[in-house]
């Protein structure tokens, strides 16, 4: 049946892994297949949907695509639980209990198959949370997973049951080596390291929870329909493919912020009404933005762990006295729920913060890395934080927290891209005194030519007839074809 004796478009079904930057990256796609005239269903859990309802404009923003909708699920967790990284376990077994069981039911019952919006004729999943392709097969709808890591990473976790095999995994002890060679990872043996690895890996124990999870999840993504990545062919080339040898259809489409950023540029203006581009969960203080303006150019060093990170009050005075130290403007997002401890702040540091410094709990992260008085970001390499650094010229200093992290440091330090310093498994102030000034000064044009490389690559690979551009038609062809198969 072709598409025009349809009653309505495809419907695609989207369902994150109940995390901000999951919800971030995958509200650019869902806006992105909006554009190409797709419908969208887009499954948040309760509790982030209550926040972005009260923190973002994503709801007026989505409401002007015909046939967009949210729909929400419980995540199985109390509305007071910190959702930080330090328990993700905890949303892990509460997602296995109740999330799990509920979307099934959804899907079977066809509250979400078939509404007056029309049936579901694809589900683009989390690919952390593979139970969704077991409902997928049982409803007989297409899904394509959508891991938010990047293929590196993706390739690394792939690359776990290889490691064990090779007897590099599990660690060797407490004085095991961490800069022996992961060499089980091919395409990487010459610069992966163990502890580049995925925090997940970090385990003496084979039984691990984590490491068993993060293993069987990246294997069953195989027996989805497509994979996509948020990346570019150019940026990852020896990663992909190398996945691809395993999974045939791989789109990779990003930077899905740049992408949306350059096709929403295209369309004519009075189509898309003024609105915030903003997906955040917490309430974003634009103060930060009038004291960018008072600073000079590239002077300010930007900081920010993400959104599920948690530093100890130890690691934060560390922090802080290598940014007053360094004698560089800082400012400095310390979300709400991402200090644990209660160790007392010193006077000096305080004193010194009002000189050059300014803290807030959440900014426009993607405003903020554009503008032009800061010239460098201390992150915790997240994913979305990597890519958004480098589209906006950005260089970095990466802190590691967990999970994909510390594949991304690895990438971003000098042994593969060059576009920052890898601070990896330290935290001291002088290393941070000093890789703040190497990053905005002593070093400072070797690092910027290397990452406007990368971001004229970035942005040529989602402008029209680039490969993220190209792979995302393919990949709107392949889903519209999809309504002819859905029974
Ligand atoms: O004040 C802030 C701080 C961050 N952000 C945004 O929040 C997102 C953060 O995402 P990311 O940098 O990927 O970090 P996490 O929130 O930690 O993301 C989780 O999910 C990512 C994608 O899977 C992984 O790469 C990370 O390791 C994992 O911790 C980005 O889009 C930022 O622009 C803001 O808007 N305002
Ligand atoms: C909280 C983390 C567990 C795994 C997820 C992930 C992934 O491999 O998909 C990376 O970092 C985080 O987004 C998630």
């Amino acid at each position: 049946m072709d598409q025009k004796s349809q009653p309505h478009p495809p419907r695609v079904l989207i369902f994150p892994f109940p995390v901000q930057s999951h919800v971030n990256s995958m509200l650019k796609l869902a806006e992105l297949l909006c554009l190409a005239g797709i419908h969208v269903t887009f499954l948040n859990s309760d509790h982030n949907h209550r926040l972005l309802l009260r923190h973002s404009g994503a709801h007026a923003r989505l409401a002007h695509y015909p046939g967009f909708q949210f729909a929400t699920i419980p995540d199985g967790l109390p509305a007071d639980h910190p959702r930080t990284g330090d328990r993700i376990k905890e949303l892990f077994d509460a997602l296995s209990a109740v999330m799990r069981p509920r979307f099934r039911e959804m899907m079977v019952s066809s509250r979400l198959g078939s509404d007056t919006k029309g049936a579901v004729t694809c589900i683009i999943a989390d690919g952390i949370m593979c139970f969704t392709i077991d409902v997928a097969e049982e409803v007989g709808i297409p899904i394509i997973s959508f891991r938010t890591v990047s293929a590196s990473c993706f390739w690394a976790f792939f690359c776990i049951p290889k490691l064990i095999e090779a007897g590099e995994l599990p660690l060797r002890g407490d004085d095991d080596d961490m800069d022996r060679p992961a060499s089980a990872v091919s395409g990487m043996e010459s610069f992966l390291r163990i502890r580049d690895l995925p925090a997940f890996c970090r385990v003496h124990d084979l039984t691990d929870p984590g490491l068993q999870l993060v293993t069987t999840e990246t294997q069953l993504t195989t027996r989805a329909h497509a994979l996509i990545l948020n990346t570019f062919d150019e940026l990852e080339e020896s990663a992909l493919t190398h996945i691809r040898t395993h999974i045939s259809k791989v789109y990779t489409i990003g930077p899905l912020h740049a992408h949306l950023a350059t096709r929403q540029s295209a369309e004519p203006a009075s189509s898309l009404p003024d609105m915030t581009r903003s997906n955040s969960l917490w309430e974003e203080d634009r103060s930060c933005m009038a004291w960018l303006d008072s600073q000079p150019i590239k002077s300010v060093i930007y900081v920010s762990f993400g959104s599920i990170t948690v530093v100890t009050t130890d690691q934060m005075i560390e922090f802080w006295y290598g940014l007053v130290n360094s004698g560089k403007p800082f400012l400095w997002v310390i979300r709400p729920n991402s200090v644990a401890g209660e160790r007392q702040i010193p006077t000096e540091l305080s004193e010194a913060t009002k000189k050059r410094g300014y803290m807030v709990g959440w900014v426009p992260q993607e405003e903020v890395l554009a503008h032009p008085s800061v010239g460098g970001f201390l992150t915790h390499s997240g994913w979305n934080s990597t890519l958004e650094s480098i589209v906006s010229e950005k260089p970095m200093i990466c802190w590691p927290y967990f999970a994909d992290q510390q594949v991304n440091s690895r990438f971003v330090g000098e042994a593969v891209w060059r576009i920052g310093l890898d601070m990896k498994d330290t935290c001291d102030r002088l290393t941070v005194e000093k890789m703040v000034r190497d990053l905005l000064e002593v070093r400072r044009d070797e690092f910027l030519r290397s990452v406007h490389r990368m971001a004229e690559l970035a942005k040529k690979s989602v402008r029209e007839g680039g490969s993220s551009y190209r792979n995302l038609d393919r990949m709107i062809e392949d889903i519209k074809s999809m309504i002819c198969h859905v029974h």
